[in-house]
This record gives structure tokens, sequence and C-alpha cells, in this order.
């Protein structure tokens, strides 16, 4: 099966440019300001020009209504928001006023038993994140590929993509455990925060193809 590959946190165009060239699927660029991978927004024109059109996924927490508007005007072709169930965030609203088809979802889960099924069809892609108490996203932590597996196939309809602590040396097992046909890589890719290191993405991208076999 063929697998999409995200790699997130892109902060340097010459990382993105070796992303996209490593066959890439997505590029995505961190907008918020906690994170050691922030782009302020207004300031992602040298990224964007290495992220081809389609493959463009600004990734925000909670933000607003007018932030997304912007961030689609400035040439984002979806938009991945990480919001906390347990919070204020609608995504019903925010999908209503997008469209399903331009938004992807990360719900912070502590058990995937919290999946809450109302969430299915709200956007193109819902992200499966590690989970750490201290932050949104980003966390380096791994999700378990068996309740993975066993959401999407609960699911069919309904996109999943797989991220937290995606390596080059684990992403085999990974895939193998999660069946995902889709996932997200960010700080394993890394020499250190926001700075992404070409070796590690070459061994990601050919582990990722020998899986496929
Ligand atoms: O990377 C961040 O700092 C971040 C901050 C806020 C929201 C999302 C963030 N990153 C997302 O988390 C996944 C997994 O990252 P990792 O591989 O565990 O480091 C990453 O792909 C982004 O989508």
């Amino acid at each position: 099966m063929d697998v999409s590959v995200k790699v997130c946190g892109l902060r340097r165009p010459e990382d993105a440019r070796e992303a996209m060239s490593l066959g890439a699927d997505f590029g995505g660029v961190i907008a918020h300001p906690a994170s050691p991978r922030y782009v302020a927004p207004g300031t992602e024109e040298a990224l964007l020009a290495e992220i081809p059109k389609g493959k463009r996924v600004w990734v925000a927490v909670e933000p607003d209504l007018e932030a997304i508007e912007a961030a689609f005007a400035r040439g984002f072709d979806w938009v991945q928001i990480h919001f906390d169930p347990s919070g204020d965030f609608d995504p019903v609203s925010v999908s209503t006023r997008f469209g399903a088809s331009r938004l992807w979802l990360v719900p912070r889960l502590a058990n995937l038993l919290d999946f809450n099924e109302d969430w299915v069809g709200l956007a193109k892609v819902i992200l499966i994140d590690g989970f750490s108490k201290d932050r949104m996203g980003g966390t380096g932590h791994r999700v378990e590929g068996e309740s993975f597996a066993k959401l999407q196939n609960r699911h069919p309809e309904q996109r999943f993509s797989i991220a937290g602590g995606i390596t080059p040396e684990n992403v085999g097992e990974v895939l193998r455990s999660s069946e995902a046909a889709q996932i997200d890589v960010s700080s394993g890719v890394e020499s250190s925060p926001g700075n992404k290191d070409a070796s590690r993405l070459r061994a990601l991208f050919q582990a990722v193809r020998q899986a496929e076999e």
C-alpha cells in the first residue's frame, strides 16, 4: 500500500526542499508560538515557495476563524487544527464554515477510547498524535499502533493519519502495527528542534518505501 507522508515543523526553506525532493506528500508549517518550530504568520513566503501548491499544511492550536481565513489567503491548502475536546473549541462550526475538505483535525486524546464518533466527517483527515499533558502537539510521544488500527477499522469512511515520535528506526513497525495509510513526522527527522536532518529524512523515506513493498 502507498503511504502518504507529511513532514511537519518545517522552518527552513532548504529542509522543505529536501523533504519535497524525497517525495513528501505534505509539508507542515507550525503556527503555535510556544513551539520551537514556530513560523510567524505572514513570514512563510520563502518556505511556501519550496512546498508545491496542494501540499501546504498550516498547523495551529485552536485558531480563530479569522486566522484560518488568513492562512488560506496566504496560500495554504489545508489547515490542521489541534484542539482540546474538553475545552471550548468547536470543530463543528469550523468545519461548517470552511468545509471538511480543507481541514485536518487533531483532538488531544490521552486515550483513543475517548474518540468522539461525531468528529467523523468533519475533516478530510483526522490525525491521531501522541499525548502529553503539557503540550498540544509535537510531543514525540508514540501512539499505540493496534489502537489506531482499531479506530481506522471502525470508521473506514474517514481518513486517519498517525503521528507522534515516528523515526526512521521505528516507522516500519509503526506502519505494520497501525496499518496506517498516512503518517506525520517531525522531531524524529530533526538534528535539533526545528532543524531537519537531511540524512534522517532520507532514511525515513527509504524505510517507508521498504515497508510499502
Ligand atoms: O511540532 C510542534 O511543535 C507542534 C506544536 C503544536 C501543534 C502541533 C505540533 N506538531 C505536530 O505534532 C506532530 C508529531 O510530532 P512528532 O513527530 O512527535 O515530533 C507533528 O507532525 C505535527 O503535526
